[in-house]
C-alpha cells in the first residue's frame, strides 16, 4: 500500500524564537518573549491579544519593519537577518503588501493612480491591465477614475487593498483593516479578504494574509486565530465564530 503524502507548501512567513526587547526610561520592556510560528502560504491568520501583548511588534518584525532582538524571520524562504536597509526595502516592495486602519490614499489621485503609485515609485511602469485587474479583484473596476473623497470608507479601503495586491505580494499584512469602517462596510472588506484566500482562480494565487485585530467578528473570517499575551503565543484557534473568539479574548483580558 502506498502512503498518501499531503503536498507540503513552504510557509509564507516563519518566526523562530523571536524576541524583542525595548529599552525605556523605566527599564526593559519584553514585547516578544520567544515567538515561533509558521504562517502557511494561502491561509488567513488573525492575531489577537490584549493591549500591549505584542501584536504590532510581531507584525512589524514579520514585515521587516523592525528587527528582532533574538530569533529569526523568513519571508517566502528568504531570511531577513543581515539584509541591509536597501535590500530589505526592495524585498518588502516585492513580497509584501500592507493595509492599515487608515487607508493612506492620496486624495489628489484617482483610484487607478493610487493603485499604480507603488510601481511608479519603484521606477517601473504600472501595467494597465494589472492595475485594472487589481481594481476588479476588489470590485471597483467601474470606479477607477474616482478620487478618494468621492468614495465611501469601505470603497477607499478596497482601493488600499487593490494597491497592496497590485504587486502580487507573497503575504498581505493587515493592521485593523476594518477599524475605521461601519459594520456593513467592514463585513464587505472581510469578505473580500476571505475571497482572496478562497478563490485563487479569480484573483491569482491564493493570498496569504496576516491580520492584527481587536474585533472577534473580523477574526472569525480567518482560518486560524493566534492569541498573544505578554509577548508569548498562548493559543491558537482554528476557524471559529465571534462568540468563541470573544470568550477567549475575555479570558485573556481577565488574566492580565
Ligand atoms: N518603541 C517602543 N519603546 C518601548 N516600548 C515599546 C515600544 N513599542 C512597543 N513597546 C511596548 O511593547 C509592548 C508590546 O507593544 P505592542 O504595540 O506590540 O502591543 P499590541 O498588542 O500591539 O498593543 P495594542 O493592542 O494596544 O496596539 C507594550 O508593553 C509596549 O508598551
Amino acid at each position: 500500500m502506498t502512503a498518501t503524502v499531503a503536498p507540503t507548501v513552504a510557509p509564507a512567513v516563519v518566526l523562530d524564537g523571536v524576541t524583542r526587547t525595548y529599552r525605556s526610561r523605566s527599564g526593559r520592556v519584553h514585547a516578544l518573549r520567544g515567538v515561533s510560528h509558521a504562517f502557511a502560504a494561502g491561509t488567513f491568520t488573525a492575531i489577537m491579544g490584549p493591549s500591549g501583548s505584542g501584536k504590532s511588534t510581531l507584525m512589524q518584525i514579520a514585515a521587516g519593519l523592525d528587527r528582532p532582538t533574538g530569533g529569526s524571520v523568513r519571508v517566502a524562504g528568504t531570511g531577513l537577518a543581515g539584509l541591509n536597509r536597501t535590500t530589505l526595502t526592495k524585498l518588502r516592495r516585492e513580497l509584501m503588501g500592507f493595509v492599515f486602519q487608515q487607508y493612506n490614499l492620496l486624495d489628489a489621485l484617482t483610484a487607478y493612480d493610487n493603485v499604480a503609485l507603488p510601481a511608479r515609485l519603484a521606477g517601473r511602469r504600472a501595467d494597465r491591465a494589472e492595475v485594472i485587474a487589481a481594481l476588479e479583484a476588489v470590485g471597483l473596476h467601474g470606479l477607477a477614475r474616482r478620487r478618494p473623497p468621492e468614495l465611501s470608507g469601505g470603497q477607499q479601503q478596497r482601493v488600499a487593498i487593490a494597491r497592496a495586491l497590485h504587486t502580487r505580494p507573497a503575504v498581505l499584512f493587515a493592521d485593523e483593516p476594518t477599524g475605521a469602517l461601519d459594520r456593513h462596510a467592514g463585513r464587505e472588506v472581510l469578505e473580500l479578504l476571505r475571497d482572496l484566500v478562497d478563490a485563487p482562480g479569480v484573483h491569482g494565487p491564493a493570498q496569504t494574509i496576516v491580520m492584527v485585530t481587536h474585533d472577534p467578528l473580523a477574526a472569525s473570517y480567518a482560518d486560524s486565530v493566534l492569541f498573544l499575551a505578554d509577548g508569548r503565543v498562548v493559543g491558537q484557534m482554528e476557524r471559529s465564530d465571534p462568540v468563541r473568539i470573544g470568550a477567549r479574548m475575555a479570558e485573556l483580558e481577565a488574566a492580565r
